[in-house]
């Protein structure tokens, strides 16, 4: 028997990573082959005229899995009745810019659409925040937004994790999908740590560590830290626009493993709110390796005491201990001292 179509929201879906990221969940990249899928797209009303044309577009491509679209500038009518919400709306950085730069702007977009999802989602609404800062937004969007339950608020630091796979490839000639375990932690942030002491390549002596197969801990404690760190910005200077079609697959990986599942022995990355883990404070919003089965995801506790013995990096993090990334919590207060006031006035 054909499925129930799923509600999948999309936020900023005129953007650049919107435009990328509507086909991939038309065709089943997010939810799978046989799952239809009805579209909700909400831009604000300067957005209407191409938005609606991303709706033609949509109509155009005659997508079998596709069995409606609503195309919308009310945030109520955007949230009614979602089960799967991806806010990728809000003010992307510019060359120059660190992430926090939008924060002003972009936090103060989430309240409200924090409440319309708490109002009007499906219960058990799943929701993936991709707009920048993703783990502050996300933060934001958790407090606000009450009766969703903490676990349903995610962020997007499945890009971070797969571009670190694609380093490694590329540094070893393999394929990326040879390549499993990188794990990002902390914040989709200049200030993550990627972390490669539990990624594996599988050869056809089975699978080796990365850091055995690499051999270079210069290398992989300094260039390729900093390459993974950076690469939002190598992107945005080389394209002058954020990487839109990355950041839409990866989206399509976070949703689709969250509901379907990660395969047996691989763990992901996914910014969670915190169950204290790895001391990481309890309610903050957090990249972690996670697997998922059931349509829940789990944090992976054995990942910082695995061997081989991790080799700390000059800075960032304790790859076996990570410290809380304090810019999540600096730019919370940041941000909700300017939400604050900003109601107050
Ligand atoms: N977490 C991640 O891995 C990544 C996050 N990003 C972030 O994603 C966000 C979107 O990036 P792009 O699509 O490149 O930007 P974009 O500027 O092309 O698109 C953003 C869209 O959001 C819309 N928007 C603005 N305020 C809105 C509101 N209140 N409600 C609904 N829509 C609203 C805009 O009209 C625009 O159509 C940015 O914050 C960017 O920094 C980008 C790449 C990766
Ligand atoms: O760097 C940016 O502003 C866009 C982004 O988050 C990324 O590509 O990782």
């Amino acid at each position: 028997m054909a499925k129930e179509p799923m509600r999948v929201l999309v936020t900023g879906a005129a953007g650049q990573i919107g435009y990328a990221l509507v086909p991939m969940i038309a065709r089943g990249v997010m939810l799978g082959a046989d799952q239809p899928v009805i579209l909700h797209m909400l831009d604000i009303p300067p957005a209407a005229e191409a938005l609606n044309g991303v709706k033609m577009e949509l109509v155009d491509a005659a997508f079998p899995l596709l069995k409606g679209v609503v195309a919308t500038t009310d945030v109520v009518e955007a949230c009614t009745g979602v089960n799967v919400a991806v806010m990728v709306g809000g003010f992307p950085r510019k060359e120059g810019m660190e992430r926090k730069d939008v924060m002003s702007k972009n936090v103060s977009i989430y309240k409200t659409q924090a409440s319309a999802l708490e109002a009007h989602a499906a219960p058990n609404c799943k929701v993936l925040v991709v707009a920048n800062p993703a783990n502050t937004n996300a933060l934001i969007l958790k407090e606000f937004a009450p009766s969703i339950p903490d676990r349903n608020v995610t962020c997007l630091t499945r890009l971070d994790h797969n571009r670190a796979l694609g380093q490694i490839s590329e540094r070893l000639s393999v394929q990326v999908s040879d390549v499993k375990n990188v794990i990002i932690w902390g914040n989709h942030s200049s200030t993550q740590y990627p972390d490669v002491n539990h990624a594996t390549v599988k050869t056809s002596t089975g699978e080796k560590p990365v850091r055995e197969l690499v051999a270079d801990d210069e290398w992989l404690n300094g260039e390729f830290i900093t390459t993974v760190q950076q690469r939002g910005a190598a992107i945005i200077k080389a394209r002058k626009f954020s990487s839109a079609l990355s950041a839409a697959s990866s989206a399509c990986d976070h949703i689709r493993d969250w509901v379907l599942g990660t395969p047996e022995g691989t763990f992901v990355s996914m910014g969670v709110y915190s169950d204290g883990s790895y001391g990481v404070p309890s309610g903050l919003i957090y990249s972690f390796p996670v697997t998922c089965s059931g349509g829940e995801w789990k944090i992976v506790q054995e990942a910082g005491t695995v061997d081989p013995e991790p080799v700390a990096p000059e800075e960032g993090p304790e790859p076996d201990l990570p410290e809380v990334d304090l810019l999540c919590l600096e730019s919370f207060d940041e941000a909700a001292e300017d939400f604050f006031s900003a109601m107050l006035d």
